[in-house]
């Protein structure tokens, strides 16, 4: 079978490229552990990975509630290995119905690091999410005066909108107006897939010399676009939302990642779902890449020549814009390849990772 991302340039060897790579420990900005058997099957790969991960609440039911996330937080460490050195940082899921007084009590005890807006019907497990955002400016007025940021899939629901425009079209007009109606709530634009992203976030004032937006970028978008969910045939393991876009957005999205802007972190959005769940009349959306995360972050900043401004997106730029401590400590990347499995059957049901199949470039070798 072809391989539907884009060829190593590492070909040439004029080019330097370090036998091994060690940098401060990368923290993972988008998570999904899901709950129960999946928690199990998948928590300790992040784990392996990363120091903390920003914890998705998108669950059946949402963790609305500061109870719920404590509850949620506890069941993640039960599901790793013991002594497992890993601190999940807890989300709550923002409804037409959350209380403000709940989101400044779960961000003043530590719970809750931030909140996420779902447009209702955007996303996996987004039905219980916001259905218009003027519904939710209490809890954004407060969320602007305790310093808690918003987290947001940036996607309209419209389904008169075309599925490609549906990010531009967010930017436009949903978080435009918010901005300007809350010009100090500091904004996470997740898992962003257009040029049109890229150039909204650079373009926003800084607040004190700080920015008041920032955005998360998945491997996967940085890997292929659209063309690979079409490759031959249907591909429902390179089905995500926000979909991929075209190549040019791709390019866009690599610039932005090893530009060394500190507006742009690294976000896996690592989203498993069963294989019979993406493999079906109508699959799921979510790409599961923890497995291989750092090691296909390590590619593409080696082929883009930035190897050198990796560990700034891994492992500064994202604790520097959420004011938490960059991790002591380290992890080592070799120059050698990882062969990854066409499945992983360690869980109750199987689930196809990321790259499945294909070999990796880098290693994480400690
Ligand atoms: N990214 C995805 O395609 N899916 C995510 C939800 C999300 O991040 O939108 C999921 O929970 O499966
Ligand atoms: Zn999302
Ligand atoms: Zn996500």
């Amino acid at each position: 079978m072809t391989s539907p991302y884009r060829p190593l340039s590492g070909e040439d060897s004029s080019r330097s490229v370090p036998a091994s790579l060690t940098i401060r420990r990368p923290d993972d900005w988008h998570v999904h552990l899901r709950d129960g058997d999946m928690l199990r099957a998948v928590a300790h790969y992040t784990a392996r990975q990363f120091a903390r991960a920003i914890i998705m609440p998108n669950l059946a039911p949402p963790v609305t509630t500061v109870a719920a996330a404590r509850g949620y937080r506890d069941r993640i460490m039960t599901a790793l290995p013991d002594h497992a050195d890993f601190q999940p940082l807890m989300t709550a899921y923002l409804t037409d119905e959350v209380e403000p007084e709940e989101l400044a009590r779960g961000h003043e005890e530590g719970v809750f690091t931030a909140a996420k807006l779902y447009p209702a019907g955007a996303t996996t497990n987004s039905a219980h999410g916001v259905t218009d955002v003027a519904n939710i400016y209490p809890v954004l007025e407060r969320m602007q005066q305790v310093g808690m940021p918003l987290l947001v899939h940036g996607e309209v629901t419209d389904p008169e909108i075309d599925i490609f425009d549906r990010e531009a079209v967010f930017l436009e007009k949903v978080l435009t107006p918010v901005l300007a109606d809350f010009p100090s709530l500091k904004v996470v634009f997740e898992h962003a897939t257009t040029e049109d992203a890229v150039q909204f976030v650079t373009a926003q004032p800084e607040i004190d010399g700080s920015p008041r937006i920032a955005a998360t970028i998945t491997p996967h978008h940085l890997m292929f676009s659209r063309n690979a969910i079409f490759a031959g045939g249907i591909r429902p393991h390179f089905y995500c939302l926000p979909i991929a876009k075209r190549e040019r957005h791709r390019l866009a999205l690599r610039r932005a990642a090893t530009s060394g802007d500190a507006r742009f972190f690294l976000g896996t959005d690592t989203a498993p779902h069963a294989r019979p769940a993406k493999e079906s009349g109508c699959g799921c959306a979510g790409i599961f890449n923890a497995p291989h995360a750092l090691e296909s972050y390590a590619q593409v900043f080696e082929e883009e020549e930035a190897l050198d401004r990796f560990e700034a997106f891994t492992s500064e730029n994202g604790p520097r814009f959420y004011g938490l401590p960059l991790n002591e400590g380290t992890v080592t990347l070799a120059r050698a390849e990882v062969e990854v499995p066409d499945v992983l059957t360690t869980g109750v049901e199987p689930v196809v990772p990321f790259r499945a199949g294909e070999r990796t470039s880098w290693r994480m070798v400690g």
